[in-house]
């Protein structure tokens, strides 16, 4: 069983703060903090350049990504490290639309997240030939895979409302219809259960700085299926992809499976700071994140509802249909979520009117859940909220 008040005491949250924005950005991992600290003055400081070898720098994207393939169900050797989330969906589109070139159609769903879309909209107006983003309501998902869908891009839990996908069954049916599949698990990695292996999808990708707590700018990470590993060719083809980038050929040629999927030079900081990060995944099984998630989630649900019929639940209520965060509607809600963080609850707002709240098993636990109701509670019954600076919008929400 997996110890949860261990892991808490490992990240440092300062006194007094409900955290509930682990979903957006995870928290400082206390041996994060060492270890880049170490990475700097101990490698980059004394080995310098020496440090690609002797430290180990250059195998970390593919040492690293097989920490993160366990906790995605993901087979040894399937998954990279490297580049920003938005890249890495443009490598691995690209990559699926050359391995299916009879079909002209990506799809998508108007929940996934704006980047996901553009990127898409942005590659097939570099390819032109017919190539086309058909976007459609997530209900809808599963009837519009037909045969003229190439590949569908979907990302599993909504950044908004917390829905969740289902993985296998359109996965199944993606593939029935002979469609590839890429699954963006931004908000899924470390929150839910996944079985990227056993649900046989073609590739994903994701981000570390959320739920895995890798800190702002943690580079992404991509899976591709062995089956395709020898085959796909991974569109950014950057020196790092190639078969043998110090050889210096003028003709590229891609690595060995998943090593082609890099592009270049690794974020070596971000990289310690992961790792040190996924230490503390070590200390954890999936499955048991699941459950304390759920139990989290509901209680946070039940809570919320019987103490502030204003807000309206934007989440699924079936613990299957949901990810890790749980979010509510109200028109003020930018408002309200500023009189929170103002009351050490942190949470964020989405437009145009959804408090989103993550639930992170690692570092928040039912006590901290009860006294987030209690002072959502206090703020909604007071109208505290209903004041000019709460509702100046920052730059970032
Ligand atoms: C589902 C999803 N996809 C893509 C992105 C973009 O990620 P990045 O900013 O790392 O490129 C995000 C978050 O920003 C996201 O939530
Ligand atoms: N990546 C972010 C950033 O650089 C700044 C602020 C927020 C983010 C986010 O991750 C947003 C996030 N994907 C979301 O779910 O809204």
């Amino acid at each position: 069983m997996t110890d949860f008040a261990a892991t808490r005491a490992l990240f440092q949250i300062p006194d007094g703060m409900i955290y509930l924005d682990g979903n957006s950005l995870g928290p400082l991992p206390r041996a994060a903090a060492d270890r880049v600290a170490r990475t700097v003055t101990e490698e980059w400081g004394r080995m310098l350049i020496t440090g690609w070898n002797r430290a180990g720098w250059m195998d970390m994207p593919a040492r690293i990504g097989d920490r993160v393939a366990r906790l995605i169900g993901a087979q040894p050797g399937t998954v990279v490290m490297g580049d920003t989330l938005s890249i890495k969906v443009y490598q691995a589109l690209a990559s699926a639309l050359e391995m299916n070139p009879a079909r002209r159609v990506i799809l998508s769903d108007t929940g996934n997240f704006p980047s996901d879309l553009y990127i898409a909209d942005g590659l097939v107006r570099t390819l032109g030939q017919g190539y086309a983003l058909r976007t459609v309501a997530p209900e809808a998902v599963e009837d519009a895979i037909d045969d003229t869908v190439a590949v569908t891009l979907i990302t599993e839990v909504d950044y908004r409302t917390g829905r969740r996908h289902d993985m296998r069954r359109i996965t199944e049916k993606a593939h029935a219809a002979g469609a590839l599949t890429i699954w963006d698990l931004a908000h899924s990695a470390g929150a839910v259960d996944l079985d990227l292996a056993g649900c046989n999808v073609d590739f994903a990708v994701g981000c570390t700085y959320k739920y895995l707590n890798a800190g702002p700018g943690g580079p992404a990470f991509i899976h591709v299926a062995p089956r395709h590993a020898e085959t796909a060719r991974p569109a950014l083809s950057g020196w790092l992809g190639h078969e043998s980038p110090f050889a210096f050929d003028l003709d590229y040629r891609p690595g060995r499976g998943i090593e082609r999927m890099r592009v270049g030079t690794p974020p070596i900081l971000q990289l310690a700071a992961l790792d040190a990060a996924l230490d503390i995944w070590d200390m954890v099984e999936m499955r048991d994140v699941r459950a304390r998630s759920i139990d989290l989630t509901e209680a946070f649900i039940a809570g919320v509802e019987a103490a502030c019929p204003g807000l309206t639940l934007a989440t699924p209520r079936d613990p299957a249909r949901r990810g890790s965060q749980v979010s509510f509607r109200h028109p003020e809600g930018y408002a309200i979520m500023q009189a929170l963080i103002a009351r050490g609850v942190i949470g964020d707002f989405r437009a145009p009117d959804i408090l989103r709240f993550g639930l992170t098993p690692l570092f928040i636990g039912m006590e901290e859940v009860a006294r987030a109701v209690d002072i959502l509670a206090e703020v909604m019954a007071t109208a505290a909220w209903d004041r000019p600076e709460y509702r100046t919008r920052a730059r970032v929400t």
